[in-house]
């Protein structure tokens, strides 16, 4: 069947324009003290300094034996070993010349002292009296197998910083400076309104006019790796009333997402129910496929804010309202909205591009900025260096509807407003989804 062509767009917002709106609102994130435990994924809403220098001490790299390298210039050379010093021990005298003691990785390098000398690099020799005695076999040059004191990180510095994501080697750095608690950016508290008389549960059977709901559970999933805590308010039919009930309950929280019911439809209410919930529409509508009828709204649910139970919580909802289309709510979600919700969780949106070279030509686009499922494909190998560029399978799109190749895409191929045919090859960069 043909696309129907678009009606005239050229009075709607440009993409740009949009974005320009979505980051110019105001956002207040909500900051929380947690565990060490509970802090993957979140944003840091404090910097981490370190307490201590790291190495804290002059620290073996080996197991072997601590030397002054000029007494071993000459080697080989047969040494007294006046003692041992296992890790977690402090050494309990210094190394004077012409002797040495044995080693352990991470153990502290004794006073004097300058080198280790790898243990398969020496000889043990028999005791003399009580004192054991070691043949050290090859010379090592000062500071071999040594970390000195500081050389990882000085005491004082800042080793995370403010706005970044608590991940395993921010963990990491955390536990070694003794940061049990910190303080980071609570995830957004976001709540999911599907509408439409014809949308049913997924556990339900659908009559013949009937579909299943797959935007709620798509933006459940999309919006917790955005690193949402969210809640599915579920379905709600065609009806005014009920639609004003389910949205009043949605500003309860941080930001409330509603799919359905956008456009220009007979039964289309969620903006008009918006507005007389006391929410101030920013964005209605977008010069963008798919995805035009998008909503981006502030403010509303007064008094409902109060029951939410943290004092820093941001005054005034976020509302999104996306079109019924599950692509149209997906793009939207990630295009726009996620902006915002980045902001809400500590960060500064960052677009993901991949770039790549097209594997088949494509014809001119329309007067709508058009978001195209691709496949990105990067070539094989298992190191870094590449002489091939990675290649970028446009998919066959068949419409807002089709979740079904939005599954099998990896990208977005963002194509401008009217811009003319691309030629296969042609470099392009795509948005990682
Ligand atoms: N006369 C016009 N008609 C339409 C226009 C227009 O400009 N003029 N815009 C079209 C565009 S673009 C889009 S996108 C859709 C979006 O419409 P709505 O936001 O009002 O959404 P609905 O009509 O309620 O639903 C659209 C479509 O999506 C299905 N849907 C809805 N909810 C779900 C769900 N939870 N899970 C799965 N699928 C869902 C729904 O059944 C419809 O098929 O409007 C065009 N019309
Ligand atoms: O055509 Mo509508 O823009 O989103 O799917």
């Amino acid at each position: 069947m043909p696309t129907p062509a678009d009606p005239d767009v050229s009075a709607l917002l440009s993409v740009r324009q949009a974005i320009d709106i979505l980051d110019a609102e105001p956002v207040v994130p909500r900051i929380v003290r947690l565990p060490l435990g509970r802090c993957r994924g979140l944003r840091l809403a404090q910097d981490v300094v370190s307490d201590r220098d790291y190495p804290p001490f002059d620290k073996s790299l080996m197991d072997g034996y601590a030397v002054r390298a000029k007494d071993i210039a000459a080697a080989p050379v047969d040494l007294p070993v006046v003692g041992v010093i296992p890790a977690g021990h402090w050494p309990e005298h210094p190394l004077e010349p012409g002797e040495t003691m044995a080693i352990m990785t991470g153990a502290p390098m004794p006073a004097g002292s300058d080198a280790t000398v790898p243990v398969e690099q020496t000889q043990e020799l028999g005791a003399e009296g009580d004192v054991g005695r070691v043949r050290i076999l090859t010379s090592v040059a000062a500071g071999y197998a040594v970390a000195r004191q500081a050389s990882d990180m000085a005491a004082g510095r800042i080793v995370l910083a403010r706005g970044s994501i608590v991940d395993a080697p921010a963990i990491a750095v955390a536990a070694s400076v003794g940061a049990a608690e910190l303080e980071v950016y609570a995830r957004p508290r976001v709540a999911i309104l599907g509408t439409g008389d014809e949308i049913i549960p997924i556990d339900q059977a659908p009559t013949q006019s009937q579909i299943r709901n797959s935007n709620n559970p798509m933006l459940v999933a999309l919006l917790e790796r955005l690193g949402c805590d969210v809640t599915d308010l579920g379905i709600v039919a065609d009806d005014e009333e009920r639609i004003r009930a389910s949205v009043q309950q949605g500003l309860g929280f941080d930001a409330l997402f509603v799919t359905g019911g956008m456009s220009m439809g007979q039964f289309d209410f969620v903006p008009k129910a918006l507005v007389e919930l006391g929410v101030t529409l920013k964005i209605t509508k977008v010069r963008v496929k798919p995805g035009k009828p998008f909503v981006f709204g502030v403010g509303g649910g007064e008094g409902l804010r109060a029951s939410v139970p943290d004092a820093s919580v941001p005054s005034s909802p976020f509302v999104f309202g996306l079109p019924g289309n599950p692509l149209s709510a997906f793009v939207c979600t990630l295009r726009l909205a996620s902006r915002v919700i980045v902001r809400m969780s500590g960060g500064m949106p960052q677009d993901r591009w991949l770039t790549g070279r097209l594997d088949v030509g494509l014809p001119a686009n329309g007067p709508r900025e058009f978001y195209q499922p691709v496949m990105y494909r990067q070539p094989g190998g298992l190191t870094s260096r590449q002489n091939e560029l990675p290649s970028i399978e446009p998919l066959a799109w068949k419409g807002s509807a089709d979740v079904f190749t939005l599954a099998r895409a990896n990208a977005l191929l963002v194509r401008s407003e009217n811009e003319p045919t691309l030629p296969k090859g042609t470099m392009v960069r795509v948005l990682e989804i």
